[in-house]
């Protein structure tokens, strides 16, 4: 953490003249070591006892973020907030809106309870959809993390019925996150009373709000609350609509308006147009994907439902396994879709961004008030909804590309499209089909951009398509199976399926949590015919120009194929095949000189280690310092020894799997870890590994690791017999003593990678689980 975010986060303690005495230094994280002492340590021991100051709470919670410095927004909006003053702020996409105003929120309400010791709702956030809702809270309970007694958020946002959510309005949270229309209803139906003890409303993504039908709501909304208090208005644009909820909302508000472009600037984010026809779409997508020349997580959006199975069906022939999120699926779905995607589990999303829900002219218009009807249907009488947005707002998190399959619609839509990548300070690349009925769309969204930051605008995407003519044969080929009808089934088929997980399954997936991890939303759908033939790409097809390029890891569905399939969730070691290959066993790795079809560089070994790690599947996703701190910190039973960690597994016992299903003769547990000394770029910083076990810049501090530990002792006595140095990484062989309690399928695997290539060090991470070990929390 450096001085910036430590300076704001004591301001937030010297406006606090009620409470104690911030903690002495050396409770509080050191800038230079990120060592957590022993306060820390206790915190997390004693199952987050009250902290003893504000500061703190947020920095301890902060810290564990991995936020090393405030967001620009943040520095600018946090001290104002605990002025007292209402604000409106606008700030670009992923600039971290969130947290300037949930910081002061949270240390207002702590301060309250200082003097006033009842439980009331105190703040109340405004979102425009639920999976902002979702987000809002989680984050509002990440910086609650030590002091999630005294604050305590509640996310009605979700489809439940209003009755179910009225206990939990009854205990009266401090803060209430809601849509407009949610939390009127439960307003008029006094589930929810705010007119005496409100003191804080936030509007987040306000400028969506009216666009999603919610202005008469709000309205009325306003009418249940108290005559003072402070307002926070937080919006990636500045509409006419912002406009007028600023006249409805603030009083003398101090408008923030910060950095003249609404999207990153090019060295950050790239963004690029492709002119071309319908069909060349699915011949672009299909090269783009299947060569792996769009690496990382991708988020593809299109413009309609049926669009979105199209490209599914379409991508599923070549074996490119991609999940949809569109309005019809179950709210649960749709947040386990994103939550998963969040962790690695996929690769691509198929985003539907459709206009019409948020847009009041395509939509049918709202009703006001109460008994609004909250959907509205398609053709086929199928239930969209209308709190659905995910091209708006939702934080998914280090998405590497945003490939516009189809354009969209408004200036506004792409600017929140393409807010997904490049978030706070991560890179990202957008990249744009235009067919020649999207021109109109794209020279607005061009001169918007041009007028914001003329680095800003789209370059032109160099491709040469008569490259990749010869894969059109087969584009086709896979096209023609996917008709309509084909479509249809599949749209059918993907609702069924996820109303049975999110409803049906729902009690089950309460009580077995767990179980709920392993469910998959990329799974073919299959109603188009498939031909095997067309999931692998013969080498003669490939353009000369790519052959360098063309990530080599598309041929590893051969080589499953030697992996006889298990049952959903199993996974089956292919050490068999392998053996005496294993690296792991052997030391005698051979970097993969000897073969035939992996050029030698770090990714592939990489790559071939967690194949011999019995993985199943490989994804990948750039990491962030968050992700990277959160998985070492969700593992603090575990403690490393070496300066960064790129892969740990752990599991415990099972009773139809034996250990040496997954790993050779009792291997538990892999390592890779960076050679020390050696400097690499990480979220744009020069870091080098230390010594001691530190990333300067990163600020993770790995301590030792003697051995993986599972509840029961599942696995005991596991511990470092060996290491070697491998080019450029060293590999730790981790063993173990034989399963101490055979008794649970439980297994955990997340790594971290990385691949030194051109200068350059990317990150990735992967997860793949049979069952969530039970200490993984
Ligand atoms: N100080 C910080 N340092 C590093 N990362 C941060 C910081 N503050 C927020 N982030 C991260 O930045 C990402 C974007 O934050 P957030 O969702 O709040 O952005 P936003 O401005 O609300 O975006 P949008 O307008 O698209 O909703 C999140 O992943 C968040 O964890």
């Amino acid at each position: 953490m450096d001085g910036k975010m430590r300076k704001l986060l004591l301001s937030i303690q010297l406006q606090t003249s009620s409470f104690p005495a911030p903690a002495p230094q050396h409770h509080l994280l050191n800038k230079s070591s990120f060592k957590r002492t022993n306060y820390y340590k206790n915190m997390a021991a004693n199952s987050k006892p009250r902290p003893c100051c504000v500061m703190d709470a947020l920095l301890g919670a902060v810290a564990d973020l991995g936020w090393s410095q405030p967001t620009l927004i943040q520095e600018k909006a946090i001290p104002l907030a605990l002025e007292g003053k209402d604000l409106l702020a606008r700030a670009r996409t992923g600039s971290g809106k969130t947290a300037a105003y949930a910081i002061p929120v949270i240390q207002r309400i702590l301060a309250s309870k200082q003097s006033v010791r009842e439980q009331e709702v105190r703040a109340l956030i405004l979102v425009p959809t639920k999976e902002l809702g979702q987000q809002v809270q989680a984050m509002m309970r990440q910086l609650t993390a030590y002091c999630s007694r005294d604050v305590r958020v509640a996310d009605i946002t979700g489809k439940t019925d209003l009755s179910a959510q009225r206990p939990i309005l009854m205990e009266k949270p401090d803060v209430v996150v809601g849509t407009p229309s949610r939390v009127l209803a439960h307003l008029s139906a006094q589930n929810l009373v705010l007119h005496s003890s409100l003191e804080m409303l936030v509007v987040d993504e306000a400028d969506l709000l009216f666009s999603f039908g919610f202005e008469a709501d709000l309205k009325n909304l306003l009418c249940h609350l108290p005559k003072i208090y402070q307002s926070f208005l937080m919006s990636a644009t500045l509409t006419e609509d912002v406009q007028a909820l600023k006249e409805l909302l603030l009083h003398n508000p101090v408008i923030l308006k910060l950095q003249g472009s609404q999207l990153p600037d090019s060295s950050q984010l790239q963004q690029y147009g492709l002119k071309c026809e319908e069909e060349d779409k699915f011949l672009l997508i299909y090269t783009l994907l299947k060569l792996r020349l769009v690496q990382g997580k991708t988020l593809v959006f299109v413009g309609a439902v049926d669009r979105s199975y199209r490209l599914k069906l379409f991508l599923e022939q070549f074996g490119i396994p991609a999940c949809v999120l569109n309005s019809e699926l179950p709210v649960q779905s749709r947040c386990h879709i994103i939550t998963q995607f969040n962790q690695g589990f996929y690769d691509y999303i198929i985003a539907t961004d459709e206009q019409s829900l948020a847009d009041p002219a395509a939509a049918p218009p709202p009703t006001a008030g109460k008994g609004k009807k909250k959907k509205n249907t398609d053709k086929g009488g199928r239930a969209k909804d209308k709190e659905y947005g995910v091209s708006r707002g939702v934080d998914f998190q280090n998405v590497s590309n945003v490939i516009n399959f189809d354009f969209p619609m408004t200036v506004e839509s792409y600017i929140h499209r393409v807010g997904r990548t490049a978030r706070a300070d991560n890179p990202g690349t957008a990249l744009s089909f235009i067919s020649h009925t999207e021109i109109g769309v794209l020279s607005e969204v061009e001169d918007a951009l041009t007028g914001d930051n003329s680095d800003c605008v789209l370059k032109p995407y160099e491709f040469k398509m008569e490259e990749i003519e010869g894969f059109r044969y087969r584009c086709r080929d896979a096209m023609r199976s996917v008709t309509k009808q084909a479509v249809k089934e599949a749209r059918l088929k993907e609702i069924k399926q996820e109303l049975l997980n999110s409803e049906k399954l729902k009690t089950y997936f309460e009580d077995n949590p767990r179980d709920l991890q392993l469910l998959r939303h990329d799974k073919d759908l299959h109603p188009a015919v498939i031909k095997p033939h067309l999931r692998n790409v013969p080498d003669y097809l490939i353009p000369e120009t790519l052959k360098g390029v063309v990530n080599p890891l598309s041929n590893r569905r051969k080589k499953k194929k030697m992996v006889k399939s298990k049952p959903d969730g199993v996974i089956k070691s292919s050490f068999k095949n392998i053996q005496g290959k294993n690296p792991l066993k052997s030391f005698r790795y051979s970097a993969g000189r000897n073969r035939k079809d992996k050029p030698v560089n770090s990714d592939i070994m990489a790559y071939s280690l967690h194949r011999y790690s019995g993985i199943r599947q490989r994804t990948s996703l750039h990491v962030s310092h968050y992700t990277l701190y959160s998985s070492i910190y969700l593992n603090r039973k575990q403690h490393f020894r070496f300066s960064l960690i790129m892969v740990y597994i752990t599991f415990s016992g099972t009773q139809s799997l034996s250990s040496s299903h997954l790993f050779d003769e009792g291997q538990q547990s892999l390592a890779i870890v960076l050679p020390l000394q050696r400097q690499f770029t990480l979220m744009g910083k020069l870091v080098t590994a230390q010594e001691d076990g530190q990333l300067e810049a990163v600020g993770v501090q790995v301590a030792e690791v003697i051995h993986t530990c599972g509840r029961k002792k599942a696995l005991k006595g596991a511990l470092i017999k060996d290491q070697c140095c491998l080019d450029d990484y060293f590999i730790i062989q981790v063993t173990s003593s034989p399963w101490h309690e055979p008794r649970y399928v439980s297994v955990m695997v997340r790594w971290l990678w990385a691949y030194d290539m051109a200068n350059h060090l990317n990150m990735a991470s992967s997860g793949v689980s049979l069952r969530d070990p039970s200490f993984c929390r």
